[in-house]
């Protein structure tokens, strides 16, 4: 499905090579021979019978770019002297820097940028809080708030090691809908504590982007900062996971012909976002959707909902699904089912297992960064396949959702993201994909299609307006 590796294990290497006919073939031979993929090629210098060149390579994974070092170095003409981790480059001091907006070049500038203008505006907030919504970055400024329990599906790696995705996060939301975020990873896992620090740097922020804190302490953290804060709370993992989704099941179902009514669905992974999927999918006129844990299925029957230990969450999906009370593994579970919903993690099952699965079956593997069965080896077993990764057709990811959701909220000043702006969304990212256009392996916009989150927030800033008039 995807020819070229992937630029996750993107190098340079700096190789000197002896400066004769066929040795430059040999190490771009050497390196082809070994899976990697040439992309740039640059002289760093000369030096009497050696030349030094940067080659540029996608090497698809760790043991690839092992086997490129070693087959060059095999070589009698060249010699690998350096080599540099592109994707560790792009990190190097971090992803994103402060830039002021207004000039700070005269006397003037000072005088109304700081002190003493600065005063006037201060107390012109503190008679009035909302301005601070006109005159502070609050009006473009969204945190990205993380304790780093559930970091991609890399799960508790800790807040520090959370600091790429969620610097991640903020690029994106700039990027695709020109809104300031800055990453927050939190040293605590208490919720309690999670809750008042959150509720603490509110008046600094328009919006808070929950991310990667993992099911069930997210759900009782979002509930209560929802209730208590007067700016939109959103946990990207659980709603944006969930829009996306839904839009690509709304196209998957035209291109297929089935209903959402009639669908029997399989979830993997019971946590912040495998919930909140279910529960849209419930919303949308799914029936029949049966739910797996890392303990298997979870139905009444399941020892911790008998004994009581299971969690409130849990015990609401086995009450609702699953009246025949299956256990077991979900790969024992994949028979007669229409779509598998996986968010859960990395090869949970083998590929065969699919092919118990409906004709026309819809596999949705979005675990990331490793999806839970690979597209290449699903391919035999379903007509639609999708991941969260950016190296194969049909990306579902929340980036489809959580730019254009807070930039709506924002415009509209919303207190609140309601079901209804969540709907709005979703329907506007499966109606980006014209009927006439819609394929097997385009059922959802690409994650860099510009028109997504202005579409995203003209529709949410829309519902938004019409709820608060209404
Ligand atoms: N594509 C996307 O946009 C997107 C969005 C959110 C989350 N995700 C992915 O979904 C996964 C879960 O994220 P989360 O935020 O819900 O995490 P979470 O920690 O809240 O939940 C993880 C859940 O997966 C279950 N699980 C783990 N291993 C399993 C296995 N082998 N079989 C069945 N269930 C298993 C756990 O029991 C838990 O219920 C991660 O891989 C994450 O990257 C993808
Ligand atoms: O970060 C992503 O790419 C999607 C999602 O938020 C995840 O946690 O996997
Ligand atoms: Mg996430």
């Amino acid at each position: 499905m995807t020819g070229t590796p992937s630029a996750q294990y993107s190098i340079v290497l700096r190789v000197e090579i002896d400066h004769k006919p066929g040795a430059l073939g040999a190490v771009a031979s050497a390196i082809g021979g070994a899976g990697g993929v040439i992309g740039d090629v640059a002289l760093v210098s000369v030096a009497g019978d050696t030349l030094v060149r940067d080659i540029t390579v996608s090497a698809g994974s760790q043991a690839v770019w092992e086997a490129i070092q070693q087959a060059i170095n095999e070589s009698p003409t060249a010699k690998v002297v350096a080599v540099t981790d592109r994707t560790f480059q792009v990190h190097e001091g971090g992803k994103l820097e402060t830039t002021p907006k207004q000039p700070l070049k005269t006397r003037d500038d000072l005088a109304m940028a700081y002190t003493p203008g600065v005063a006037r505006v201060c107390e012109a907030i503190a008679d009035d809080v909302a301005l601070s919504h006109e005159l502070t970055i609050r009006k473009n400024t969204v945190a990205v708030v993380t304790d780093g329990t559930a970091v991609l599906g890399l799960g508790d790696i800790g807040p520090e090691a959370s600091m790429p995705v969620m610097e991640g996060k903020a690029v994106l939301f700039k990027e695709f809908a020109g809104v300031d975020a800055f990453p927050i990873a939190l040293a605590t896992k208490d919720p309690d504590e999670i809750i008042s620090i959150v509720k603490a740097l509110a008046p600094t922020f328009g919006g808070i982007n929950l991310e990667d804190i993992s099911a069930p302490r997210c759900f009782e953290i979002e509930d209560r900062l929802k209730a208590e804060l007067d700016i939109p709370v959103f946990h990207d993992d659980q709603h944006g996971t969930a829009i996306v989704t839904l839009a690509a099941l709304i196209n998957a179902c035209k291109i297929t012909g089935k209903r959402l009514e009639d669908l029997r669905v399989l979830v993997t992974g019971l946590g912040a976002a495998g919930i909140a999927v279910t529960k849209i999918l419930l919303s949308a006129g799914v029936k029949d959707v049966i739910g797996a844990d890392s303990r298997g299925l979870v139905s009444t029957q399941r020892p911790d909902y008998v004994d009581g230990t299971m969690n409130s969450v849990k015990r609401w999906y086995a009450e609702m699904s699953n009246p025949e009370g299956l256990t077991g593994h979900p790969g024992d579970h994949l028979g007669g089912r229409d779509l598998f919903v996986g968010l859960s993690g990395a090869r949970i099952f083998p590929a065969e297992k699919l092919a118990a699965m409906n004709d026309d079956a819809m596999v949705f593997a979005m675990a990331n960064p490793n999806p839970e069965v690979s597209p290449e080896e699903a391919a035999p077993y379903a007509r639609i396949i999708a991941t969260g990764r950016s190296d194969y057709p049909n990306q579902i990811n929340n980036v489809l959702a959580f730019p254009g959701i807070f930039r709506g909220a924002l415009d509209a000043r919303a207190t609140q993201i309601t079901e209804g702006m969540k709907i709005a969304a979703a329907n506007a990212i499966a109606n980006l994909v014209a009927e006439e256009d819609l394929r097997e392996d385009h059922i959802i916009p690409s994650v860099f299609d510009r028109d997504v989150a202005p579409a995203v927030a003209a529709a949410v800033a829309e519902e938004a307006l019409a709820t608060t008039r209404g």
